[in-house]
């Protein structure tokens, strides 16, 4: 039966800033370095040897991802980047600091914001400094000036459906080195998690979530390979 890993990046220097991300390209802090390499480690002890890597555009999950094979000895593991793995897009929040978000709008609110399954932060003023729409890793693809959790599962369905199913439905064991939300989406969808449940659904930073699938892609087992950073699992379905 078909193996997942699910690894969110190492801590990001927005992380560390206590900043709304999104797709804002910030790099990994040297915790978010050493964090990756651990992942790598853990890797290795648990036998993992997958087909392939499936990774976002970002920068801080492609390091995470490399710096794991890597300390995994599986540099030759190959690599697929596509946007539609990136975290999700925080519109109008981006860049600013969640402490101070909270106090101008309360916890309450910010809780809904960065939580909750379908309410989307304000959107993305265009034409400001986190205005993707001319990067070219973008070029011709339609994509948003917010996301809920729901939008962004909207988008990483697809292509769950189109390149990453097919794999493991072949037998094939796979890593996915991305973000916190875009991993959730993907636990969301595999566990068949209910809207108003997936709020408590939280992962850490650089922890393979070790995920075995039945012929159906349907989760089996599911663990965190470091148990002491472990965070609660949704049932299994
Ligand atoms: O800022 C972000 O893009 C994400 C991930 O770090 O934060 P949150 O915890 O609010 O989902």
């Amino acid at each position: 039966m078909p193996r997942l890993i699910l690894l969110r990046h190492g801590q990001s220097q927005w992380n560390l800033e206590n900043r709304f991300t999104g797709w804002v390209d910030v790099d990994l802090t040297e915790k978010g370095e050493a964090e990756a390499d651990k992942a790598g480690m853990l890797l290795a002890e648990a036998g993992f040897h997958p087909a392939v890597m499936f990774t976002s555009v970002l920068r801080r999950a492609q390091r995470t991802g490399a710096a794991a094979l890597e300390a995994a000895g599986l540099s030759d593991v190959p690599v697929i980047a596509d946007w539609r793995l990136n975290e999700r897009h925080y519109g109008g929040l981006t860049g600013l600091n969640k402490a101070e978000t909270a106090e101008k709008h309360g916890d309450e609110q910010v809780l809904i914001w960065r939580r909750s399954y379908d309410v989307p932060p304000p959107p993305l003023a265009p034409g400001g400094e986190y205005d993707f729409t001319a990067d070219p890793r973008y070029a011709g693809q339609p994509i948003p000036d917010t996301e809920s959790l729901k939008t962004t599962l909207d988008r990483v369905q697809p292509y769950w459906d189109a390149e990453i199913a097919p794999r493991l439905r072949a037998g094939e064991d796979v890593l996915i080195a991305a973000h916190g939300n875009s991993l959730r989406a993907i636990v969301k969808l595999l566990f068949a998690v209910p809207d108003d449940q997936i709020v408590g659904v939280e992962i850490p930073t650089g922890n393979p979530l070790e995920i075995e699938l039945d012929g159906d892609l349907r989760p089996t087992a599911a663990r965190y390979l470091d148990a002491a950073r472990a965070e609660a699992l949704p049932a299994l379905p």
